[in-house]
């Protein structure tokens, strides 16, 4: 087996002496160069496992090598060694397509885990683009769909999936965000290690330090044990913020730290941990606009936001709904029972349809047909489609089938019998809580039934996400009537 050999460019002849005995010490071979001239004279005689730059050479600037090596079809990957502090140096050289980057002080242990990444990314063979379907019981994560667009996409996620930059995922809500960072993830370098999905909408903000970073037996009243957070959860793989704008700015100050740092202290502890994470954030919202209105950091912004991937609705692909239809409807047959299929019309009315929801939209309307289409055929009817998007000529949604009336709990005794007699504004609950929760119910169980729960167009009724309408229902204990 051929030892693989680095590249170390640096014109201070102790650091590269320090990182040169580390690489050795790690059974590795080493070439170094102290200018840009000596280095491109080097790489056009060797193949390289990893490229080190420094960013600034007296002959210029490490970027230009970034840019060079990039741009071959080689696949090295190259990282660079950034001063203290310059976060700006470090975000320009991802965009420019270095895979990594290090900051003076060098720490050795993180230049052992970049060495390590570098030297997967360089063993892995580049994915070729297969749609394999990500419906096929859960095994297989690839985005479907053969449109333009998604070829692109697919495309875009091979070549980010070899680098460490933190992607921002946006698109509307159901559109395949969570999916495209299950699949960047599966296609790099980091596939054995977790990947952790976390809703930041979703967690109460006083418990969110101690999530994230996790806590010390006795940090808190109920912390018994020690405890991990996410990052350590993630350690070695990919951490999705999912919601991201919905990160209260107090907690942003602290994620953009352990960020820049590559450490995280635990709640309680007194010191700090290194973590080897890879950060991939997505949301639905507009986050230039947040940081306009001042509802999120421009400094993180900036972190998170090195390389944007950006998700198509699926009105944008209609030559995708055929297939995804196909996909979804063979996902939800039952073991051995004949495949339901959609009408020639029923398939037009989905590609007129302008899927608020997008594809968790389509698998919730597919999901609903299936419960009422007859003979393993689905017509226009079955999908029941919003009228007002449907094209002319096309049928709109058959009266409202029997469902079961979606009855929420009654409501517990919750006011005051002692209200006073002058005021004419009802009682004020006993038990605020229990009254919200009782009155959010009854609201959300509302908009279920106007949906004949479509949760989609529910969240969608009541200006949430998905997720939240998702989260919140569970927390209410609602679920579909039989
Ligand atoms: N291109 C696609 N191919 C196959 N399935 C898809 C595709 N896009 C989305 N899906 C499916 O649609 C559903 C929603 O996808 P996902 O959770 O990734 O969306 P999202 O954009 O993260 O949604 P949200 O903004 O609500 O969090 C999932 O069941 C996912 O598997």
């Amino acid at each position: 087996m051929t030892v693989p050999r680095i590249l170390v460019i640096d014109d201070e002849a102790d650091l590269r002496e320090l990182v040169e005995i580390t690489l050795l010490k790690m059974g590795l071979d080493v070439d170094s160069a102290e200018s840009l001239a000596t280095a491109r004279t080097l790489l056009r005689e060797q193949e390289y496992a990893l490229v080190l730059t420094d960013m600034r050479l007296p002959d210029g600037m490490g970027l230009e090598l970034v840019r060079e090596v990039a741009g071959t079809s080689r696949n090295t990957p190259i990282a660079v060694i950034t001063a203290f502090g310059s976060a700006d140096n470090a975000v320009t050289a991802l965009k420019a397509g270095a895979f990594d980057y290090l900051s003076k002080p060098v720490g050795l242990d993180q230049l052992r885990l970049l060495v390590q990444s570098a030297l997967r990314i360089s063993a892995a063979p580049v994915a070729a683009d297969k749609a394999t379907p990500a419906m096929d019981g859960g095994t297989a994560l690839r985005l479907m769909g053969e449109s333009a667009l998604m070829r692109d996409l697919r495309a875009q996620i091979v070549r980010l999936a070899r680098s460490m930059a933190p992607i921002a995922i946006s698109g509307e809500s159901g559109s395949g965000k969570e999916l495209a960072a299950r699949d960047i993830h599966a296609q790099s370098a980091r596939v054995d290690k977790p990947f952790v999905a976390v809703n930041c909408g979703a967690i109460p903000e006083s418990l969110m330090e101690a999530e994230f970073f996790g806590y010390r037996k006795g940090a808190f009243t109920g912390a018994a044990d020690d405890r991990d957070g996410f990052f350590q959860a993630a350690n070695g793989g990919t951490l999705l913020l999912d919601e991201v704008a919905d990160l209260p700015l107090a907690m942003q100050v602290k994620l953009l730290r352990a960020i820049q740092e590559r450490r995280v202290r635990k709640v309680g502890a007194t010191v700090e941990e290194p973590v080897d994470v890879r950060l991939i954030s997505a949301t639905h919202q507009d986050l230039a606009e947040c940081v306009e209105k001042g509802r999120f950091r421009q400094d993180l912004y900036y972190r998170l936001n090195v390389i944007e991937l950006r998700l198509p609705p699926l009105r944008e692909r209609l030559d995708d709904i055929g297939m995804l239809a196909d996909a979804i409807l063979a996902k939800l047959a039952a073991p051995g029972a004949r495949r339901t299929t959609l009408t020639p019309a029923a398939l037009a009315a989905l590609r007129a349809y302008a899927f608020p929801g997008n594809v968790r939209e389509l698998e919730n309307i597919l999901e609903r047909a299936l419960a009422f289409a007859n003979h393993d055929v689905i017509e226009v009817a079955d999908l029941a489609l919003r009228s007002a998007s449907l094209p002319a000529g096309l049928p709109a949604a058959a009266p409202e089938p029997d469902l079961p009336a979606i009855v929420p709990a009654p409501l517990p005794p919750t006011w005051s019998a002692a209200a006073p007699a002058m005021v004419a504004t009802p009682a004020l609950p006993v038990a605020l809580p229990d009254h919200l929760d009782q009155v959010e119910r009854e609201i959300i169980c509302r908009a279920l039934g106007q949906t004949r729960f479509n949760r989609t167009q529910a969240a969608e009724l009541l200006g949430i996400s998905f997720r939240q309408l998702r989260y919140r229902m569970q927390r209410l204990d609602i679920h579909e009537p039989d």
